[in-house]
């Protein structure tokens, strides 16, 4: 295995791309709160079997009145980052609304990405709102998931990238309720493309895995 890590002092800080940072440490308690309780609301409103015209009504003008009082205030700029404090003293940069691991993002299941010797590791157990085929998480999400741990693993290893190509094997089915262990790492670097491998198992079986390329974003001039 060849890794070209970079020493984290040659990571490009968001700020060079004109990126805003906002450090985890700082984002409110009420509004990660707020985050938990919309994520619980799409999964309520997904599986509601109410039929009461009237209490439709009334939750969908509530939600309306929410969504009006939190638009007063500017939104984030597009592409706002999040910096994150890492076990060890290291630390990384997400994009703070990211679909799959955005700490302000309701839609979010979140996914917490770790490095460890090899890689990263996460654990996250998904609910009917990822639900593709009866019970199952669906393929999208599987897809998502992994991308987002071979761009973290290969982003720590080496430095920011884009996929450029993603390979799943869908091997066997990935159950809702369950523990899902998702892990990536680097298999090897050629100039600025880093190939990454990654997997999720359920109770110690892969069930999907992925062939990645990054390729790494250039650093500003
Ligand atoms: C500071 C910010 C912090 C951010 C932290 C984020 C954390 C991470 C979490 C995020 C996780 C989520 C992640 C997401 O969701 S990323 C979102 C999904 N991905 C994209 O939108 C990427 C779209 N594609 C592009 O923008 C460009 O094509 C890229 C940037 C990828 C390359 O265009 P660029 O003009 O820059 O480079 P190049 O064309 O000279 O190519 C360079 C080399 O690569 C080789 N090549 C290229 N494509 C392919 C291919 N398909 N198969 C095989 N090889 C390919 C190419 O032959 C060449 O090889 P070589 O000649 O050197 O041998």
């Amino acid at each position: 295995m060849t890794v070209n890590t970079q020493p984290a002092t040659e990571r490009p800080d968001p700020r060079a791309f004109g990126l805003p940072v906002v450090e985890q440490d700082d984002i409110p308690a009420e509004l990660r709160a707020l985050v938990g309780r919309v994520h619980d609301l799409i999964g309520a409103v997904a599986n509601t079997t109410e039929t009461d015209p009237r209490t439709l009504a009334e939750a969908a003008a509530a939600v309306e009145g929410v969504t009006e009082r939190l638009g007063r205030a500017p939104r984030r700029q597009i592409g706002t980052m999040v910096r994150r404090d890492l076990p060890g003293g290291a630390s990384e940069f997400g994009t703070i609304s990211n679909i799959v691991a955005g700490d302000t993002n309701p839609a979010a299941p979140p996914l917490s990405l770790v490095p460890t010797a090899e890689g990263v590791r996460g654990e996250v157990t998904l609910d009917t709102v990822y639900q593709g085929p009866p019970g199952l998480v669906h393929g999208g999400w599987i897809a998502a998931l992994l991308d987002q741990a071979v761009g973290t693993a290969s982003s720590l290893a080496t430095s920011p990238g884009l996929t450029a190509r993603l390979e799943i094997d869908y091997r066997s089915p990935t159950p809702l309720f369950n523990p899902l262990e998702i892990t990536a790492e680097v298999e090897r670097t050629e100039r600025r493309k880093v190939y990454v491998n990654g997997r999720i198992r359920v109770n110690g079986e892969i069930t999907a895995q992925a062939r990645a390329l990054m390729v790494r974003v250039p650093f500003p001039e």
